[in-house]
């Protein structure tokens, strides 16, 4: 044990020596931008101030006087240059490649599987209405776990509760959901699907610590020894019969086997339309395929979880009648109106819930700098200032830059939202559109022609989610579980520990079951 100790103060001491050198090197020899990092004497006396707290100082220091600063060895922008980044050609500054920097998934996943934006943006988004039926029988199925086994718990005041840690319950339901329109129902039933799908996620994001830094050429070698390689041979042979079978008789594009949209058959259509794939060979295409399903899961479960565990976080802190009674009368009218379907028309005239998704999402984003950007031309790329910024210079990114947005400082801003800090779940209830549109000033999903492509379907899983959560059961006011802050690295984790207290809603006061 003493020992482990020592290991792990070398390492913090090790990393904390980097950054400092880092910061030293970049202002002093490079004259780049300045470094949000504590100082060795904020480290000494004990003073150093968590990752969020150092990008906001940097946010009202640098960015809004039109400068960029550097964080976490990424450019992050100022406001002056937003619309600047937003025009950049895809060939001169691109989302993919800075994405595969910080995972590294090619070696697990393939040299191309990243092109289902495409597929994200088309096919699966006009398919989201279709997916409302199946999306509803899987919440429904997952929402009765969250209640345990056993008998309640007898709380002060001879109340009885059943306890729910929310994190654990919505990855699991969440990955169940994914599952059911990914491949389909028969594979949510699955354990070694199911499990084997949700450990992928959470290996990429470790690995990729140590992959990251290494020396690019010794990757190839390193990469077969992880989890994740078995993990990926299990789920391929695991769908191999279904991708079989669409190969030998491929779908009519729009039409699928078990009648409800999947996303494998539309991802079998799309890997065969690509450049090589018509005329490859069996295993070919199924490592494009498995590849695919793969990338589309892990940028899918992680997030839509983190956002529907904040807003149950930000339901369950607030009394019933100020945020879940609203919404729920809302939801129960609209519903009404459209015959009692939800579509994504009526799902959207939920302005109520609209507004409370979008402030959970701006208080508790997936991550406190978005919107990643790889410069690719080798002769860097200056940024040009918008008019309007007054005094503001051009901002240059040299060959290989990554920037960010200050997503953090602009959710913080004064100047845009008035009381910033607190949490109002219908301060956007009025405007034009309620729903989590990204913007210069909301970045949640990113921004620009990057901004996350799933983000109709994950705002469709998250509403139905929480309009069946509160049509099940009542919550007891709690305080809102504390967001976990990993020491001083610029990360946004939901609370994973801490239980809230929720029963079924007495039967007369259920109108709604799915
Ligand atoms: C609430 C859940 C989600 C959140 C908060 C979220 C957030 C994000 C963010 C911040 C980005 C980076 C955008 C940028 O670089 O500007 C992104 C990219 C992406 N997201 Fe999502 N996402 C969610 C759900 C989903 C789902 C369900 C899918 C798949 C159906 C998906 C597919 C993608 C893809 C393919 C990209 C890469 C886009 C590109 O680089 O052009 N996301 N997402």
């Amino acid at each position: 044990m003493p020992s482990l100790l020592i290991y792990a103060a070398t390492a913090l001491v090790t990393y904390i020596g980097y950054v400092q050198l880092h910061a030293l090197f970049q202002t002093v020899v490079r004259k780049g931008p300045p470094v949000a990092a504590n100082s060795w004497w904020a480290y000494l006396s004990g003073k150093s101030v968590s990752g969020s707290v150092l990008l906001e100082e940097f946010y009202e220091k640098y960015s809004k006087n039109n400068e960029p600063f550097m964080a976490g060895g990424h450019y992050v922008l100022p406001p002056s240059v937003f619309a600047a980044i937003r025009k950049v050609p895809d060939s001169i500054a691109n989302s993919t490649p800075a994405n595969e920097d910080g995972l590294v998934l090619e070696p697990f996943l393939g040299h191309d599987n990243t092109d289902i934006i495409h597929l994200v943006r088309t096919t699966l988004t006009r398919s989201v209405d279709a997916m409302i039926a199946p999306l509803q029988d899987e919440i429904h199925t997952s929402l009765s776990a969250f209640l345990p086994p056993g008998p309640p718990t007898l709380l002060p005041g001879d109340e009885e509760w059943y306890p729910l840690t929310v994190h654990p319950s919505t990855l699991t339901a969440i990955g169940r959901i994914t599952t059911r329109i990914l491949v389909g129902s028969k594979y949510t039933t699955l354990p070694a699907w199911t499990d084997t799908l949700a450990g992928f996620a959470n290996g990429i994001i470790i690995q990729s610590i140590l992959l990251k830094n290494l020396w690019r050429p010794l990757v190839p070698w390193i990469a077969p020894l992880f989890n994740t390689t078995r993990r990926v041979a299990k789920l391929r042979a695991l769908i191999l019969p279904d991708v079989r079978e669409l190969l030998a008789n491929p779908p009519t594009p729009g039409t699928y086997p078990d009648g409800e949209p999947t996303v494998l058959p539309m991802m079998v259509n799309y890997v065969l339309s690509r450049p090589g794939y018509a005329e490859a060979k069996e295993s070919e295409v199924l490592t494009g395929v498995i590849g695919r399903l793969l990338d589309f899961s892990f940028a899918a479960v992680d997030t839509t979880t983190i956002t529907l565990t904040h807003c149950i976080h930000d339901l369950v802190s607030h009394p019933p009648s100020l945020y879940a009674s609203p919404i729920l009368e809302q939801a129960r009218a609209v519903l009404a109106a459209n015959d009692g379907v939800w579509t994504t028309q009526a799902l959207s005239a939920l302005p109520l819930l609209d507004s409370f998704i979008k402030e959970s999402q701006r208080l508790h984003p997936i991550g406190q700098l978005l919107s990643q950007r790889k410069v690719l031309d080798p002769k860097g790329l200056m940024l040009m200032p918008s008019e309007g910024f007054e005094g503001a210079k051009p901002v240059y990114l040299p060959y290989g830059a990554v920037t960010q947005m200050p997503l953090v400082g602009v959710h913080m801003d004064g100047g845009f939202y008035e009381d910033a800090r607190e949490f109002r779940g219908f301060r956007f209830a009025e405007d034009k559109v309620a729903r989590s549109q990204p913007s210069d000033r909301f970045m949640s999903f990113g921004h620009g022609k990057h901004a996350c492509p799933g983000r109709h379907l994950a705002l469709v899983v998250v509403k139905l989610f929480l309009l069946e959560f509160l049509e099940r059961f009542e919550f007891k006011e709690v305080e809102r579980p504390k967001d976990w802050q990993l020491g001083f690295m610029f990360n946004a984790v939901p609370d994973m520990k801490t239980n809230v207290w929720i029963r079924p809603r007495r039967e007369e006061e259920v109108e709604v079951e799915a």
